[in-house]
């Protein structure tokens, strides 16, 4: 069951639910990902991945229409650890690969005084146990199973959530992040997710992926992108009337291939608060949340463009604990406190909404807790809202009552129904450009707001601030723009080049015409100098036709996409002059140096 070594190598989301319209407010942009360098993406394409659908166009929603569906839950038991191997510790899992049933047993003096084995029954029952057990979950085995249909989803427009649970050391951090050895979720999505762009072949579709990576600990976000400072610095959870919670000035960097994502993951790793407590070595003291926002921006002819946004987010909760399993004192047992507030609030969501789907009466929103801890403030979307969610329940083989309390926990979350949609929108270049418009408009006049309050004295920081995020938004807007414009100039390109190579051989065949056979008894002079010429002019005729209409539209886009000092290096691109070409002008071209009419795309 060995797994072969991860790759050692260094390794704001807002938009309209499908059929709504604009503000594309802090969309991911930048880092634009394209195919583009099909040839080197194609050489380094593994070939076992299928995922037919995207070499069409952008996804359609396959199975699981938008709507309610449950969260998904599974349970994964860990292996061993050594100090248990050593006291001797007794496993008290089963799990029936067949039925995905877990069975708990208890250990002996609670069998003596009566206690019983108990089951339940989740989406899957990954058994980690024994190696060589024949239902051995590896890593591999996980993500198969849960990360590559999520990230399905992604693709087909969908947010998702998926999130560890368990007592400290039962196999969060494991099956989140694993070891360079073992890779976990979090990495194994971010390469498949990048495997999958690479494969991409339609040159309409775009992709930007951006990511970021925050902790909550105590009760206080923290940015794990940015370094660690010797004063604790906290970001502020805001409110968007239509996006939610969200985290004022988080961190969201472009990515645009699996090493730099990976860089920045292991980055965060670093910054996350880690302690050593009696249960785990490197115990996570805080709950870190994963996010890679994908989009994908699919050009049509004309100018529209449809947009998908999926928010990925992938969450290792801190341990649930009890403070004598722990031993924790001072600072670590006032952290196990919080972390605990942090818990037992999901727990009463959890609680809340399961409820809510057996009564099938949704209750008023401000009835769910999720304000009591940050938390499950900043999870409300992915536990009851717009979300297909995943919960990983984690155990240890050995511990009776926690194990107990995590499978409680996890039954509960089954019965939990969110509302997934997918997230597209429709949006023009003439949408596009004046939503640039006004942002410059609004750019204008923070400026000036800026100035006037810094000559008054008066509290320009705030204003600094709208004016700071404002630029960054557009200059997302316009990467955005530069983007889609790329991605026409490449459609048009291969168009082109298919248009060109018709001709090639149109041409051929008029140089070298294949004499019609005739019976002599219907052959008349008019058909023997007539039928197989005129055929062929009129297909030369029509592909001059769609040659000159194509040229125009060409051209056209270089305009409207690549203004003066966009630097794209495109210079001779519908250079040549407009009109019609004629048959003499079109065998130079094919047959001189410029084969391919618009050379130097
Ligand atoms: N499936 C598994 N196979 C082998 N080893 C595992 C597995 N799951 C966890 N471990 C090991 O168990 C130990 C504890 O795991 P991990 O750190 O993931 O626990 P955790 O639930 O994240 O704990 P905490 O809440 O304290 O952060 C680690 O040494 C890890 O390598």
């Amino acid at each position: 069951m060995s797994e072969p070594p991860y790759p050692q190598s260094p390794i704001g989301p807002h938009l309209k639910v499908l059929s709504s319209r604009p503000s594309l407010r802090g969309s991911a942009s930048s880092a634009s990902l394209r195919s583009s360098n099909t040839a080197a993406a194609a050489s380094t394409r593994p070939t076992n991945i299928k995922i037919p659908s995207l070499l069409a166009s952008m996804p359609p929603p396959l199975e699981s229409p938008p709507g309610n569906s449950n969260v998904r839950v599974v349970v994964r038991a860990r292996a061993f650890l050594q100090r248990e191997i050593e006291k001797g510790a007794v496993n008290l899992i089963e799990m029936n690969p067949q039925t995905q049933e877990t069975h708990l047993n208890p250990p002996s003096d609670r069998r003596a005084k009566g206690c019983e084995r108990k089951s339940f029954t989740f989406d899957n029952s990954f058994f980690s146990i024994d190696p060589s057990a024949a239902n051995y979950a590896s890593q591999e085995d996980i993500y198969n199973s849960l990360g590559q249909e999520f990230l399905d989803h992604n693709f087909q427009g969908y947010h998702t959530c998926i999130f560890a649970y368990g007592q400290t050391g039962a196999g969060k951090s494991y099956s989140m992040m694993g070891t360079p050895q073992q890779p976990g979720l979090i990495p194994r999505t971010c390469k498949d997710l990048f495997e999958r762009i690479d494969a991409n072949m339609n040159p309409n579709v775009t992709y930007t992926v951006r990511v970021s990576y925050f902790e909550v600990y105590n009760e206080h976000v923290r940015d794990l992108l940015v370094p660690r400072r010797d004063e604790p610095y906290y970001l502020k959870v805001r409110e968007s009337p239509t996006d939610g919670p969200y985290i004022k000035d988080l961190t969201e960097v472009p990515v645009r291939g699996i090493a730099e994502v990976l860089k920045w993951m292991k980055l965060g790793d670093k910054s996350r608060t880690v302690a050593s407590t009696n249960m785990n070595d490197t115990s996570s003291r805080s709950h870190a949340v994963f996010t890679l926002m994908l989009k994908q921006i699919e050009c049509h002819d004309g100018d529209e463009t449809t947009e998908r946004l999926a928010r990925i987010r992938l969450v290792d909760l801190a341990g649930s604990e009890r403070a004598n399993s722990t031993g924790a004192t001072g600072a670590r047992l006032r952290e196990g406190s919080n972390i605990n507030k942090s818990l037992t609030t999901l727990g009463r969501v959890i609680a809340a909404l399961a409820e809510d789907s057996l009564t099938k009466k949704p209750r008023k929103r401000d009835v769910i807790p999720y304000r009591d801890s940050i938390l499950t403030y900043l999870l409300k979307d992915s536990l009851g809202g717009n979300s297909k969610t995943a919960m990983i329940a984690c155990i240890s083989p050995t511990d009776y009552d926690e194990t107990l309390s995590t499978l409680r926990y996890a039954d509960q979350a089954k019965r939990i129904r969110t509302t997934a949609r997918i997230n597209q929108d429709q949006v023009s270049q003439a949408e596009r450009d004046k939503q640039i418009l006004d942002m410059q408009e609004t750019i204008r006049r923070l400026q000036m707001t800026v100035g006037e309050q810094g000559e008054r004295g008066g509290s320009e920081r705030e204003q600094l601030e709208l004016y700071q995020a404002e630029v960054k938004r557009m200059q997302e807007k316009m990467e955005e723009a530069r983007a889609v414009a790329e991605s026409k100039i490449r459609s048009l390109t291969m168009k082109n080049e298919t248009l060109t190579l018709h001709l090639r051989l149109a041409i051929d065949s008029l140089k070298n015409p294949i004499p019609a056979v005739y019976g002599e008894e219907d052959s008349t002079d008019e058909e023997e100098e007539e039928a197989p010429k005129s055929e062929m002019e009129l297909q030369l005729e029509g592909l001059l036709n769609e040659l000159g209409m194509f040229r125009e539209q060409m051209s056209g886009h270089r305009k409207q996409f690549l203004g003066e000092g966009m630097g794209m290096g495109m210079g001779e691109i519908g250079e040549e002059e407009e009109g019609e070409l004629d048959e003499e002008e079109l065998e130079r071209e094919l047959e001189g140096d410029g084969y391919s009419v618009y050379s130097g795309i």
